[in-house]
């Protein structure tokens, strides 16, 4: 299995579980979170949703760039990106609040993950960056759209976009995208960061939220979600893209 779920007191951890890979993103990690967001959605028994990593090493690497570089055509890509798309735009209009619980490195889409989520607790050591420029792409899950809609300062969040390389946790606080950033265990991390918001009745929570979900139907959010995804699909077809992605896989297998 390529994931875990965990449901203790109201906190509903979601861990994608394939350290070997970084954690990245395949059909099966997708599955689970449509799966989890659903029960969420239909269950009372969730407060909180919190993503995070198997290991130390990284939250999540992204799409399984093994996995979906058999998608060729913008056709083809835009069917998974879509999938993922909407999955994280269901993740991002939650009523309940979430949590990327960033225990390790996050790029590509792994960042868009993150940022979909209302907070971002970072590990020191990890380095969270929108990477996929080095793939001669863009955000292809909604990633950016998000990042936008933050409240982070414009200039900022695009050149963390146009960067496209990771920044360690003190400059992504002082940028304003993680809330915190934590030395010791990540559990101890998130109790801490939760423990006020445990005291507030839920319904308080779900009345927060859609003050602010109200706001991005107004500025049509999902439609432009859609629109970047489809931008991607379209450089996803590109020559350039496809010999990005043969040198990161060549990379791995001459390793061996
Ligand atoms: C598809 C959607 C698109 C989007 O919308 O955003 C994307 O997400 S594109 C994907 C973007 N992600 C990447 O380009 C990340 C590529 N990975 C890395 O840069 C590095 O692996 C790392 C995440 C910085 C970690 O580095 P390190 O700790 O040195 O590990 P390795 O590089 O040796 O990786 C170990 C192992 O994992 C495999 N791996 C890592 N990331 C991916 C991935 N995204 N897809 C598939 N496989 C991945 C890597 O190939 C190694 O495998 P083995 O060689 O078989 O051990």
């Amino acid at each position: 299995m390529s994931y875990k779920i965990d449901l203790k007191e109201g906190i509903l951890t979601f861990t994608i579980d394939r350290e070997e890979k970084r954690n990245a993103v395949n059909d099966e990690v997708m599955d689970g979170l449509k799966k989890v967001i659903k029960h969420i959605k239909e269950n009372k028994d969730v407060r909180f949703l919190v993503i995070t990593g198997a290991g130390e090493k990284a939250f999540c690497s992204g799409g399984d760039l093994s996995e979906f570089h058999s998608l060729k055509t913008a056709e083809e890509a835009f069917g998974m990106l879509s999938k993922m798309g909407n999955i994280l735009y269901e993740l991002a209009t939650l009523h309940v609040p979430t949590i990327a619980l960033i225990n390790g490195t996050a790029v590509g889409g792994g960042c868009e993950i993150a940022t979909a989520c209302d907070f971002r607790l970072v590990a020191r050591h990890a380095k969270c960056g929108f990477i996929q420029g080095t793939l001669a792409i863009t955000t292809g899950w909604g990633g950016g759209t998000y990042l936008f809609e933050r409240g982070l300062r414009h200039d900022r969040a695009l050149k963390m976009l146009i960067d496209a390389k990771p920044y360690d946790a003190q400059t992504l606080y002082d940028i304003g995208w993680a809330m915190r950033v934590f030395d010791g265990p990540k559990e101890e991390a998130l109790e801490a960061f939760i423990e006020d918001m445990k005291k507030v009745h839920p319904s308080v929570h779900h009345a927060y939220k859609e003050i602010e979900l109200r706001k991005w139907r107004e500025r049509n959010v999902y439609g432009r979600v859609m629109e970047e995804i489809r931008l991607c699909a379209k450089l996803w077809e590109s020559e350039e893209h496809e010999k990005a992605v043969e040198r990161f896989l060549s990379k791995s297998s001459s390793q061996k």
